[in-house]
C-alpha cells in the first residue's frame, strides 16, 4: 500500500501487511545483481562444496567394499590421501564462499542502508512529526541488519543444497527403489511442519522488531531528555517504564526463538525416523544378501547428507521469516511518499528581491483542524515584518510555510511571482536564512557549526560572520578558538552564546530572506542586548519575517501584524497600531505599564 497525498504518513500502528518473499528476494537482488562476478563465485565453491560432499562417502564404500576385500594397501593408502585431499579442498571452498558472499551481503546492506537514509531525509515533516526517532533509527540499524543474514555464504548453499538433494535422491533410487521411497516417506511430513512453523516464526519476529523499536524510543527519549528527567527525580519511574518494554522485548524474544527452536527437534526426529527405516530395512537386505555394508554405509552417510539440505531449509525458513518481519518494517518507511517534494518541472528560483505573497492560503496540520483559512499578507523586499499574537495563534506556521516545510492545502504563496510549488525547495532554501529559538549544534567545532550552511566558507569569512554575531569574543576566549569541540562531547555553550553561533551562521549564507523565530524569548537581558546588535546588523537589505513574543524587539519593524486563530486582527506599523488601540496596544501596555503614552 503506498502512502499519498492526504494519507497519514505514519507507519506505527499499522496492520502488518503480507509482503511478499518475492518483494524481498527481489529488492535484496536489485541491490546484487552488479555484484555477479563475486556471485559466480560463491556459487561455483558452494558447487563444488557439494560435489566434493558427495565424493567423500564413495571413496568410503570403495574402501570398505573393494579395498579392505583384496587387501590392497597401496590402493587404500591412495584413496586415503584423496579423502584428504578432498577434505583440504571442501575447507578451501567453504572460506571461499563465506568471504566472498560476505563482501557482496556487505555491499547489498551498505546500498540499501545508504537508500533507506536518503529516502528517510526526502519526507516531508508531517512524516517526522508522526513518527518516532528512535523507531526510525531501529529500521535503519537493526531491521538493514536482519536482512545481511539473507545475503549470505549459507543462504547460497541453499544452491548447493538442492543439487546435493536432487543428486543423492537420484543415487538412492538408482541403487534401491524400494529403500528410496522408504527413505523418503519423512518428507510430506517435514513439508507440513515446515509451513506451520513458519508463518508462525515470521510473526513473532516481526513482534521482536517492533518492541525493539519501542525500547529504542524509550531510550532515545529519556536520554535526549535527561535534564527534564533529572530535574523531576522521575529517573526511577523511566527505569521501571524501560523495563517495562525490556520485559516485553525479553517475552517476545523467548517466544520467537522457543518457536525456532521446537521446530528444529522436530525436524531432526523426523530425520532420525529415517534413518531407523534404512537401518532396519538395509540390516535385512544384508543378512538375505541383496546388499553390502559398504552400500549400507554409504547409504546412511547419504542420509545424513541428505538431511543437512533438509535442515538448511528449515534454517532458511526461520531466517527468511526473521528477514520478512525486518523487511516490511524497511519496505513501510520506502514505500511513504513525500507531500513536500518538487514538481517534476520545478525551476531553480533566481536570485530572489524577497517579496513574498500568501494570497489566500488555506492550511491545516490534521484535517478539520484548520489553523490559516482564507489568509493574505504581503512580505515586502527589503523591508522587517514582525508577526505578533499569542500562544498558537499560528506565527511559526507562517514561517514554516515559507520555508515551504509544509505545503498548503489552498491558495498560494508566491515568491517574487512564483509560486513556491514551481520552484525547487533546494533553491529556494538555499536564499533563506532561519534562527530560531531552538538552537541545534552539531557534534564538531564551533568553525564546523557555523560554516554548515555553507563548508566550502574560508576562515575569514567564518570569522567575519562571528564578528557580526557579537560572537567572535566569547569564541576566542576559549583555548581552541574556533577549533573547540561543541555538541554532546564538548564544552558547553550558554542560551545566548549558542544564539549567536545561529546567527553567525545566517550572516555567512547571507540569505535574501531571514526569518527570524523567537530568536531572543529565552535570553536575560544582557544576552539579548548582545543579539539585538548582532540582528541590526543582519537585518538591513534583506526581506525579514520576526516572531516575537516581546514587543521590544520589533518596535522599529516596517510593518506588524497582529495574529488570532490565524486571522489578521491588525497591521500597521508600531505607531499606527498603538493609536489604534486596540490588541496591539493591550499587549504593549501589559509589557511596557509605565511606557504606555497614547
Ligand atoms: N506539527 C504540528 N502538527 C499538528 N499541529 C501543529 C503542529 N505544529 C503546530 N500545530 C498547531 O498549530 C497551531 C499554531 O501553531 P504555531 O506553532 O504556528 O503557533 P505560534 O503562534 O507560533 O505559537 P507560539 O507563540 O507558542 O510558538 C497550534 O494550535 C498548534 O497546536
Amino acid at each position: 500500500m503506498r502512502q499519498t497525498q492526504g494519507s497519514t504518513p505514519q507507519m506505527k500502528g499499522r496492520a502488518p501487511q503480507l509482503v511478499t518473499l518475492r518483494t524481498m528476494v527481489k529488492e535484496m537482488f536489485m541491490h546484487t545483481r552488479s555484484q555477479w562476478g563475486l556471485l559466480m563465485l560463491g556459487a561455483i565453491s558452494v558447487i563444488a562444496i557439494s560435489v566434493l560432499e558427495f565424493m567423500i562417502p564413495q571413496l568410503t564404500k570403495h574402501i570398505i567394499d573393494r579395498i579392505i576385500p583384496a587387501k590392497r594397501f597401496y590402493a587404500l593408502l591412495e584413496t586415503g590421501g584423496l579423502i584428504v585431499l578432498a577434505g583440504l579442498l571442501l575447507g578451501a571452498f567453504n572460506f571461499g564462499s563465506s568471504y566472498v558472499m560476505t563482501l557482496v551481503s556487505q555491499k547489498a546492506i551498505f546500498q540499501l542502508r545508504n537508500k533507506l537514509y536518503k529516502h528517510t531525509l526526502s519526507l516531508d515533516l508531517t512524516f517526522f512529526d508522526r513518527n518516532r526517532t528512535g523507531d526510525l533509527m531501529a529500521r535503519l540499524t537493526g531491521d538493514v541488519n536482519q536482512l545481511q543474514e539473507l545475503v549470505s555464504a549459507d543462504s547460497l548453499s541453499i544452491l548447493a543444497d538442492m543439487i546435493t538433494f536432487m543428486a543423492i535422491v537420484g543415487y538412492l533410487f538408482y541403487t534401491d527403489w524400494k529403500l528410496a521411497l522408504l527413505t523418503l516417506i519423512t518428507l510430506p511430513f517435514l513439508f507440513v511442519t515446515s509451513r506451520f512453523f513458519s508463518l508462525r516464526i515470521k510473526r513473532a519476529y516481526r513482534t521482536v522488531r517492533q518492541i525493539s523499536a519501542e525500547l529504542n524510543n524509550s531510550l532515545q527519549d529519556t536520554l535526549s531528555g535527561i535534564r527534564m528527567v533529572k530535574s523531576f527525580a522521575s529517573e526511577d519511574k523511566e527505569a521501571v517504564e524501560f523495563a517495562k518494554w525490556s520485559e516485553q522485548h525479553r517475552t517476545a524474544t523467548v517466544s520467537a526463538s522457543r518457536l525456532s527452536a521446537i521446530f528444529a527437534p522436530i525436524i531432526n526426529w523426523l530425520n532420525l525416523i529415517g534413518m531407523a527405516v534404512v537401518l532396519l530395512f538395509g540390516s535385512w537386505q544384508i543378512m538375505h544378501n541383496r546388499m553390502t555394508v559398504g552400500e549400507i554405509i554409504a547409504y546412511l552417510a547419504y542420509l545424513r547428507l541428505l538431511q543437512a539440505p533438509i535442515r538448511s531449509f528449515s534454517r532458511l525458513i526461520t531466517k527468511l521469516q526473521q528477514s520478512a518481519a525486518a523487511f516490511e518494517r524497511i519496505q513501510e518507511v520506502l514505500e511513504v511518499v513525500p507531500r513536500v517534494c518538487d514538481k517534476e518541472d520545478a525551476i531553480v528560483l533566481p536570485p530572489v528581491q524577497g517579496d513574498i505573497v500568501f494570497d489566500d492560503v488555506g492550511f491545516a496540520y490534521e484535517e478539520g483542524r484548520p489553523i490559516l483559512e482564507n489568509f493574505h499578507l504581503r512580505l515586502r523586499r527589503n523591508q522587517t515584518t514582525a508577526l505578533v499574537g499569542s500562544s498558537g495563534s499560528g506565527k511559526s506556521t507562517i514561517a514554516y510555510l515559507i520555508a515551504r516545510l509544509y505545503d498548503v492545502q489552498r491558495g498560494d504563496i508566491y515568491i517574487d511571482g512564483h509560486p513556491l510549488t514551481d520552484v525547487t525547495m533546494k533553491s529556494l532554501r538555499q536564499q533563506m536564512g532561519i534562527v530560531s529559538q531552538e538552537v541545534i549544534l552539531l557534534n564538531g567545532t564551533i568553525r564546523e557549526n557555523i560554516a554548515y550552511g555553507k563548508p566550502e566558507a574560508t576562515a575569514e569569512e567564518i570569522q567575519a560572520a562571528a564578528v557580526a554575531a557579537n560572537a567572535h569574543e566569547f569564541i576566542t576566549a576559549f583555548p581552541q578558538g574556533y577549533e573547540t569541540s561543541i555538541g554532546e562531547r564538548g564544552v558547553k555553550l550558554s542560551g545566548g552564546q549558542k544564539q549567536r553561533l545561529s546567527i553567525a551562521r545566517a550572516f555567512l549564507t547571507n540569505p535574501r530572506i531571514l526569518i527570524l523565530d523567537e530568536a531572543t524569548a529565552a535570553l536575560d537581558t544582557e544576552s539579548e542586548q548582545h543579539i539585538q546588535r548582532a540582528l541590526s546588523l543582519l537585518l538591513p537589505g534583506r526581506t525579514c519575517l520576526v516572531i516575537a513574543h516581546r514587543l521590544s524587539t520589533i518596535q522599529s519593524a516596517d510593518q506588524i501584524v497582529v495574529l488570532e486563530h490565524g486571522q489578521i486582527m491588525e497591521l500597521g506599523n508600531h505607531e499606527t497600531l498603538l493609536r489604534q488601540k486596540g490588541r496591539y496596544k493591550a499587549l504593549y501596555d501589559m509589557q511596557f505599564p509605565a511606557k504606555s503614552i497614547y
